[in-house]
């Protein structure tokens, strides 16, 4: 099959998915820059990566193919006219001061075989990797003496690969990022959908070259018909608009569902606070319930856009529009405000569903996953000592590439 990409709900059984195994970048993060590279704390790296592999097990056990973004960006890079391609765009996005350092970046890249190079580039570039630049320019000199420790930024949030692209029916969207840090993560998707022979011509909904932020975190296929997008820190009205004009209409797409949710750290994505679990249930966080303001999205017979704000409770709009006589709300942390919060904070209704009903959790959220038992959802729980530092759970940290029609 060509073009493989096949996302049609966000519980039909997980047939590939796309992972990042975090590493050195991990180790690039200090306190004084934590903030900036949407951090809040530092991650044991040996664990975090002892417990990825868990969850890709896991995966694997339960039906899926897992890629890996480096495997699949490294085959691309083979090709020398576009490894070089690659760099020169990869590195005049990495705010590199001068052309004499950026000749010198890839001079120092290019010594690595493609792979090595290519985890290089994620981890980040500290100025001590490379003992000397030639001919220095006056910026170079400069900078030197101010002792900013990196020539190119680690990426710590790539193992949140949920966000940089999101699969929708038979296309993605190449998002642009709503911070200059993650970014740059999105040039490999790019590279893997322009180039990759197995993903290549895959359409584009959204490029990542447009003006509006939009992140994967914030896009849901709730069905063939139906997507819910989230309005948030990350993700704006605008970008929406746009894929509202693009998607509607095409395929079996109906209607988008504009969740416009808090903006804040804690909710930064839709997905932090709300998903899907089963046909007819989902996670929800209680602290955006009241604040939620939900919109519909249709495409007139004019080929315009309608677009309504709607009035009532979510599950009744959930049912109306997902054409369920009833939908099952779950609350995280069991509805409580104290664990609620507290199990949000490390992306308890952060579920990644593996087929209806079963789904995948952090452990460490475990009055949330007794109210998904309770509420006859199987689920399969994973360790998080250190993977949820990084604020993502395992949805965020997953691509769905293919998954199996629901019928
Ligand atoms: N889909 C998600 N909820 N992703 C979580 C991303 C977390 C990451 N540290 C960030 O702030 O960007």
């Amino acid at each position: 099959m060509k073009n493989e990409v096949h996302v049609y709900s966000e519980i039909g059984q997980l047939k590939t998915v796309l992972l990042h195994k975090p590493y050195h970048e991990i180790e690039n993060l200090v306190p004084e820059y934590l903030e900036r590279l949407l951090f809040d704390d530092i991650a044991y790296i040996k664990q975090a990566r002892i417990e990825h592999d868990v969850f890709a097990d896991l995966l694997r056990k339960n039906g899926a193919e897992v890629l890996y973004l480096s495997d699949l960006v490294s085959e691309v890079l083979e090709n020398e006219e576009i490894k070089n391609k690659f760099l020169d765009e990869f590195i005049d996005e990495g705010n590199v001061s001068s052309v004499q350092l950026k000749k010198t970046l890839i001079e120092y890249l290019k010594n690595f075989e493609t792979k090595d190079m290519v985890e290089k580039i994620i981890s980040g570039i500290r100025t001590k990797d490379i003992p000397e630049i030639k001919n220095k320019s006056l910026v170079d000199m400069v900078n030197e003496r101010e002792d900013y420790p990196f020539y190119l930024d680690p990426l710590p949030n790539l193992y949140f690969q949920r966000d940089p692209f999101a699969t929708i029916g038979s296309g993605i969207t190449l998002n642009r990022m709503s911070t200059i840090t993650r970014n740059r993560e999105t040039i490999f998707a790019k590279y893997i959908f322009d180039y990759h022979s197995r993903f290549k011509g895959v359409h584009k909904w959204y490029d990542r070259n447009e003006k509006y932020a939009l992140e994967g975190g914030d896009e849901l296929v709730l069905s063939n018909k139906v997507l819910a997008i989230g309005i948030s820190q990350r993700t704006t009205a605008k970008a929406i608009q746009s894929v509202a004009k693009r998607i509607l209409g095409k395929e079996s797409f109906e209607t988008i569902l504009a969740f416009n949710i808090p903006k804040a750290r804690a909710y930064m994505h839709l997905d932090t606070v709300f998903t899907m679990v089963d046909h007819d249930s989902f996670t929800i966080h209680p602290g955006i319930e009241g604040p939620l303001e939900l919109y519909s999205i249709r495409m007139d017979k004019d080929n315009s856009l309608s677009i309504k704000f709607e009035k009532e409770e979510l599950s009744t709009i959930l049912s109306k529009y997902l054409d369920l006589p009833s939908v099952n709300l779950i609350r995280c942390g069991g509805g409580d405000f104290i664990d609620a919060g507290r199990e949000q904070w490390s992306d308890g209704s952060n579920t990644l569903a593996i087929s209806p009903g079963k789904v995948l959790c952090y452990d460490r959220n475990y009055v949330t996953n007794e109210a998904l038992r309770k509420n006859g959802i199987e689920v399969i729980e994973m360790p998080s000592y250190e993977l949820s530092r990084g604020r993502g759970g395992p949805r965020c940290m997953s691509m769905p590439l293919v998954r199996e029609d629901l019928n």
